[in-house]
């Protein structure tokens, strides 16, 4: 019971103070945040806010500078090696996809499940009985990752041949193939169509659902970000200017004057969330 309550009280995730100068310019100053244990939370701004930068901290590939801190599952991985955040259960996709394009589908997903295998994926020519079942159970894995993403029959396909959604779909199968606590989506509906964006919102909350993961995305089509998010970080020029729920954030001030400019304040301009469209 008192472990219980513990567990679900420390954060998936935890940024503390987190910058990052490049230069002269702070790219991310004193940022900090949350994301709760299995929630969706998402990180916006306008271009040039800092989101990728403050991303690439969590993942390990930039130090965080100044003094700031991160926590996965409560535990300090500041400082830490991309692979060895990502073996501690921070997975991610990129904005732009990146797949073994010579590689299966299924390959494409065992291959990012090497590090909880002990004989490598393709392993050598004389395998020990308990090589081969590890082989197999790797491969049952793979099959299910890739049926759960919706891709199950193009498990054999070429990366390369498949659709563009479907190479998405692929990229949060490998992801997941690290059995992660924190997915970290980097803009994933970029180049789709607004029915493969409203069907990416139920997709990710099933990833939740049934995975048990934290999901946190940087994400541009703020009709996917009002639906999708349980809770949404608003970066402007390297600084949090708001946090909060979906309707607590499209209708900050501060908010509607990063995107749209102070004159938009005026005339009560607010951040679309897609329903108003055409209204
Ligand atoms: N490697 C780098 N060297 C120098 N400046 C950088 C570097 N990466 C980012 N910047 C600068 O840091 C600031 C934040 O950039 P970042 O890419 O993190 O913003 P972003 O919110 O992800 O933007 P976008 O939505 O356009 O992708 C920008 O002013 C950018 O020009």
């Amino acid at each position: 019971m008192s472990e219980n309550a513990t567990l679900t009280t420390v954060p998936a995730l935890q940024a503390d103070d987190v910058s990052v100068v490049f230069g002269g310019l702070v790219a991310v100053n004193k940022v900090s945040f949350t994301v709760p244990d299995q929630s969706i939370v998402s990180l916006i701004g306008p271009n040039g806010a800092g989101k990728t930068t403050f991303f690439n901290v969590l993942t390990g590939l930039y130090p965080t500078e100044r003094g700031g801190q991160v926590l996965l599952g409560g535990r300090d991985v500041t400082g830490m090696a991309p692979h060895k955040i990502a073996s501690l259960g921070l997975a991610r996709t990129f904005q732009n996809i990146r797949l073994f394009n010579l590689m299966t589908a299924e390959e494409n997903v065992k291959v990012a499940m090497h590090s909880h295998l002990k004989s490598g994926v393709f392993g050598t020519v004389i395998r020990a009985p308990w090589q081969r079942r590890e082989e197999h159970e790797a491969h049952e894995f793979a099959l299910d990752l890739l049926k759960f993403v919706g891709i199950g029959k193009s498990a054999y396909e070429y990366a390369r041949n498949l659709s563009y959604g479907d190479q998405r779909r692929l990229e949060v199968a490998r992801a997941l193939a690290l059995k992660p606590r924190v997915l970290l989506l980097d803009e994933p509906t970029a180049g789709m169509n607004p029915r493969e964006s409203a069907e990416f919102v139920d997709f990710v909350h099933r990833v939740r659902d049934e995975r048990k993961v934290s999901v946190l995305l940087i994400e541009h089509d703020m009709s996917v970000v009002m639906r999708v998010s349980e809770r949404i970080t608003v970066l402007d020029r390297g600084e949090k200017i708001a946090e909060g729920t979906a309707e607590e954030v499209r209708t900050n001030p501060r908010v509607v004057e990063a995107y749209l400019g102070s004159a938009a304040n005026d005339n009560h301009v607010t951040i679309d969330d897609g329903e108003e469209a055409g209204s």
